[in-house]
C-alpha cells in the first residue's frame, strides 16, 4: 500500500490506540495462568496475533477477551513471530519451559535482530539454540528445558532478553537469578514485566543488578484492562505541537501516572517550548501547537521507540538538538537511525550522524512533493506522515502498510482528524 498526503492541518480528539508493550505482557501472563483470565482492549495488530499464535502453540485459547489455558502444554513446534521482537525474545524462553524442538521463524527485518544474549546464557546451560541459516538469526531451532538457576545477561543490548527470562523462570523447577551484567537499557519496559508479574501474582525480588525468582510460582488468572500506548500517542502529541491548526488536539486513553517509560514525551515536549498538559476532569492531554526550541541533549537509551518522532519535533524546533546512544535504534525494525537521516535529509532537514549521536538543526519548513519508503518499519511511517504537516507540498509514503504492525488504522485516525489522505493498493 502506497499513501499520498496533502498538505493538512489536524483538529480533533484521538483516542489512542492500546499499548502494544502491555497488550503482549498481560496476554503472556493471562496465558500462562491456569484458567480463564478476562484482558480487555488488548491491541489488534499483526505483532498481537503472533504473540497470540504463539500462546495458541501452548493450548492457550482466546474467546473475545477471555484468554483461557487448561495448563501448560506444547501443540506446536512452529512458532512464526512475523517481524515482532517482543514476541520473539518474550516467546522463546517460555517456549523452553518443555524438553521438546521448537523453531522459531520470522520475517522482514526480525530475521536479522540480535538474539546472541539468548544464545550465549543458553548454550552455557547445554541448551539446544542453533541458526538454521548461516547469516541469519532465524530461523532459529531450540531444544532443551530451562530449569532455573543463575543467568548473567547483558542488559544494554535489548531488554526484552530480561522480559522474556522473567515470563519463563517463577515457572521452571529450581529459584533463579537474573544477573544483568552491563546497564539496562530500555529500563522502563522491564519495570512494565515486573509490573504485570506483580499483577499476576508472581513474586520476585529486585536488589541492585539482581532479580530473584523464585521456582515452582503458579501465574493467577486475571481481570485487567489494556491503557493507551504512550509510544503512539507521542505521534499525536508532536502533531499537535508542531501543526499549523490554531486549534489543539485532544488525546484520550493515556494514563498520566503509567508505567510506560514512553511517557516522558509529554516532559520532553514541555521541555522543548510546547503546550501539553493533563486535564483532570476531562482525562484527556491537550496538546497545543506551538514554535519549539531545540538545545537539548536527548538520550535515546530508555526511550528509543520515541527517536523517530522526536527527530522530526527536532527538525522542526529552533536550533539544534542532540541525541546521544542511538546505536540502539539501528536493532529495529529498521535502522532507524540511518533512516530517519535520509527522511530527514530529504526534506531538506540540516542533519549530521554518526553510529551513536545525531544532530538536527531545525527549520520552519520542510520540502514537499516527495516519496519515501516505510523501510518497512511502522514507526518510520508514522514519523514521515506527522512531518508532512509542516510540508510544502504532498507527501508519498510507499509501503506503508507497515503500520500494521501496531497501529492498523493510523491512517484513519489521521483522516479524522482532517488530514487529506490517499490510499492506494
Ligand atoms: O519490551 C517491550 O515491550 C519493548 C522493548 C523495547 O525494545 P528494547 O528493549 O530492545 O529496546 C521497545 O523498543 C519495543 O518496542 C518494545
Ligand atoms: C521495536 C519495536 O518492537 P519489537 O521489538 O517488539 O519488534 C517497536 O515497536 O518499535
Amino acid at each position: 500500500m502506497k499513501v499520498t498526503i496533502k498538505p493538512s492541518k489536524l483538529n480533533g480528539t484521538v483516542k489512542v490506540v492500546s499499548s502494544k508493550s502491555l497488550s503482549h505482557r498481560y496476554v503472556i501472563a493471562a496465558g500462562l495462568a491456569k484458567g480463564t483470565s478476562v484482558v480487555s482492549n488488548v491491541l489488534d495488530s499483526n505483532d498481537l496475533s503472533a504473540t497470540k499464535k504463539a500462546l495458541e502453540g501452548l493450548n492457550v485459547t482466546f474467546e473475545d477477551e477471555k484468554v483461557i489455558s487448561s495448563g501448560y502444554k506444547l501443540i506446536s513446534d512452529t512458532v512464526d513471530c512475523i517481524e515482532s521482537g517482543s514476541t520473539l525474545r518474550f516467546m522463546i524462553p517460555i517456549y523452553m519451559l518443555q524438553k521438546e524442538k521448537v523453531i522459531f521463524k520470522g520475517s522482514g527485518g526480525l530475521i536479522d535482530r540480535p538474539l546472541n544474549v539468548y544464545e550465549n546464557i543458553f548454550t552455557d546451560k547445554g541448551l539446544g539454540f542453533h541458526h538454521l541459516e548461516k547469516d541469519h538469526y532465524l530461523p532459529l531451532e531450540i531444544e532443551g528445558k530451562l530449569e532455573g538457576g543463575h543467568y548473567k545477561v547483558r542488559g544494554d543490548i535489548s531488554s526484552q532478553f530480561v522480559s522474556g527470562l522473567l515470563f519463563a523462570l517463577p515457572l521452571a523447577k529450581k529459584d533463579s537469578i537474573i544477573e544483568i551484567t552491563t546497564p539496562l537499557s530500555s529500563k522502563g519496559y522491564v519495570d512494565m514485566t515486573l509490573d504485570t508479574l506483580t499483577k499476576f501474582g508472581i513474586q520476585y525480588e529486585y536488589v541492585d543488578n539482581r532479580i530473584f525468582i523464585p521456582g515452582k510460582q503458579k501465574y493467577e488468572p486475571r481481570v485487567l484492562d489494556v491503557e493507551g500506548d504512550f509510544s503512539q500517542g507521542a505521534f499525536w502529541m508532536v502533531a499537535g505541537t508542531i501543526n499549523q491548526h490554531k486549534l489543539p488536539l485532544f488525546l484520550r486513553n493515556l494514563d498520566p501516572l503509567s508505567k510506560q517509560g514512553d511517557r516522558k514525551i509529554a516532559d520532553i515536549i514541555s521541555k522543548m517550548g510546547g503546550y501539553i498538559y493533563f486535564q483532570k476532569d476531562l482525562k484527556q492531554f491537550v496538546v497545543y501547537p506551538r514554535q519549539t526550541k531545540g538545545g537539548l541533549i536527548i538520550d535515546i537509551d530508555p526511550i528509543p521507540d520515541l527517536g523517530p518522532i522526536l527527530m522530526v519535533l527536532a527538525a522542526l524546533s529552533e536550533g539544534e538538538t542532540h541525541f546521544i546512544n542511538c546505536h540502539r535504534l539501528k536493532i529495529k525494525e529498521s535502522d532507524r537511525l540511518n533512516a530517519m537521516y535520509e527522511v530527514l535529509t530529504k526534506f531538506g532537514v540540516e542533519m549530521k550522524i554518526t553510529d551513536d549521536e545525531a544532530w538536527i538543526t531545525g527549520q520552519t519548513s520542510l520540502k514537499g512533493n516527495l516519496e519515501f519508503s516505510s523501510y518497512n518499519d511502522h514507526r518510520i511511517a508514522m514519523a514521515i506522515a506527522i512531518a508532512s504537516l509542516r510540508a510544502d507540498g504532498d507527501v508519498t509514503i510507499t509501503d506503508s502498510q507497515a503500520v500494521e504492525k501496531s497501529y492498523p488504522n493510523f491512517f484513519e485516525v489521521f483522516k479524522e482528524l482532517g488530514g487529506l489522505v490517499d490510499e492506494i493498493d
